[in-house]
């Protein structure tokens, strides 16, 4: 059986990955290393096997002996270990949900839905370095990834609304505290059917204004009953960060572009952070090269992955089955709202929510290890 080494294991998205590998029997499969860089010497987890300990994550001698290691510890764990496993000669299979490495020449952005060949070539000509995604881009390209198989999208243009999980657990907490502080404000008035729903706007408004530092710590502003229309660094050229992944990554993610010898498909739009707690929505503009029929759209979209769900363009189902709260804690992409836009025949609009616990951050590491242990 092969040692797998596992970092970051039992923070937000590591105990997804925890729970998904166990309802998927990964851990009868492995011997499991359990890493901290906190409690070395700690008992590890239940599902340890013949190591009852906790390693230091920070030992390389220790992840030496790894077959894969596999990490959701953060990119600055990242930086600091890789570089100095593979110059002490480790040539094991390294699994990440950090973006640090994810442009590297030698990195493959792992989403084997959709890649599965990019991920198979790497690995025949010897890759060894396999990184998860944006959480935007992959649960897009599980929703919509059968257009651009088909080689159908001239562009496309993204508008999203992220939730507050992706920026980790300690945002989630903020966003829920300020949805508290602000219905505490109002509750007096709420509870009173006769109270001036303008009265309830100007106090609620006041205390979003006057929320402290501390209660917007992690935001920076509020969030609850507000939007912020950034996420990730400042570019400097009127681009976030969040926004360039969606360009970069989903090309490489394909294999085409820059790196690959071929053109790359423009991918562009807006990124912005919702008060939503961890599915990530997004509304997509495709100009596809050819007029295609809705219906032959919508086969090719339902038909791509045994996850993707197209929901029918009515508001029934589109309220029923196109929200954050029906996705979350599922596997399940649904892609809504198909229809051709009022620009032109080759001009397509959709919806499509995901999990970005799940597809955009654990799921791809998971299946990952089962493409390794299949290898
Ligand atoms: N959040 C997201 O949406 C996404 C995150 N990622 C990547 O995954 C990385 C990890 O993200 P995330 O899981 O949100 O980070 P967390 O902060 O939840 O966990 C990271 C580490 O913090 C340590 N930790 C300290 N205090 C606690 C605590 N109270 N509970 C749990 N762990 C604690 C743990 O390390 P130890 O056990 O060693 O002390 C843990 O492995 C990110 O930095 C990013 O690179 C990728 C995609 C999406
Ligand atoms: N940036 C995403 C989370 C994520 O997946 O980030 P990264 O691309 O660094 O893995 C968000 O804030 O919603």
């Amino acid at each position: 059986m092969r040692v797998v080494g596992l970092v970051g294991w039992r923070g937000m998205v590591g105990s997804v990955l925890m729970d998904r590998m166990q309802a998927e029997g990964d851990f009868g499969l492995i011997e499991p290393v359990f890493f901290s860089t906190s409690a070395v010497g700690g008992k590890a987890p239940a599902y340890a096997k013949n190591e009852s300990t906790l390693k230091d994550a920070f030992d390389i001698e220790a992840l030496k002996r790894c077959d894969i290691v596999i990490t959701c510890q953060g990119g600055d764990y990242t930086t600091e270990v890789f570089p100095k496993l593979r110059a002490a000669g480790w040539t094991g299979h390294w699994i990440d949900a950090a973006s640090t490495l994810r442009m590297k020449d030698d990195a493959v952005i792992i989403l084997d839905p959709v890649n599965l060949p990019v991920i198979k070539n790497a690995l025949a000509k010897g890759g060894r370095n396999w990184i998860g995604g944006n959480c935007t881009v992959s649960c897009m390209l599980m929703g919509v990834g059968a257009l651009y198989k088909a080689g159908l999208v001239e562009w496309m243009s993204t508008q999203t609304y992220q939730a507050a999980s992706g920026g980790g657990a300690q945002h989630m907490r903020e966003l829920l505290t300020q949805f508290g502080t602000l219905h505490a404000e109002v509750r007096e008035l709420l509870a009173d059917p006769k109270s001036a729903i303008l009265e309830i706007d100007r106090k609620l408004l006041a205390k979003q204004q006057a929320l402290t530092e501390s209660e917007t710590a992690n935001f920076g502003v509020p969030l609850g009953g507000s939007l912020i229309p950034w996420i990730d660094k400042d570019l400097g050229n009127g681009v976030s960060r969040e926004e360039w992944k969606g360009m970069a990554e989903t090309n490489k993610i394909l294999g085409q572009g820059e790196g690959f010898g071929t053109a790359a498909t423009p991918v562009d739009g807006f990124c912005v952070r919702v008060g939503a707690m961890r599915c990530h929505s997004q509304a997509l503009t495709f100009k596809l090269k050819k007029d295609v029929p809705l219906a032959d759209v919508e086969a090719m979209i339902a038909s791509d992955n045994q996850w993707v769900k197209v929901v029918p363009n009515n508001r029934e189902a589109t309220i029923r089955d196109l929200t954050p709260v029906v996705v979350t804690g599922t596997l399940t992409i649904p892609v809504g709202r198909i229809r051709k836009m009022a620009m032109g025949p080759e001009y397509l609009g959709a919806f499509t929510i995901g999990d970005q616990l799940l597809w955009g951050a654990a799921e791809p590491l998971r299946r990952m290890l089962r493409i390794l242990l299949d290898a």
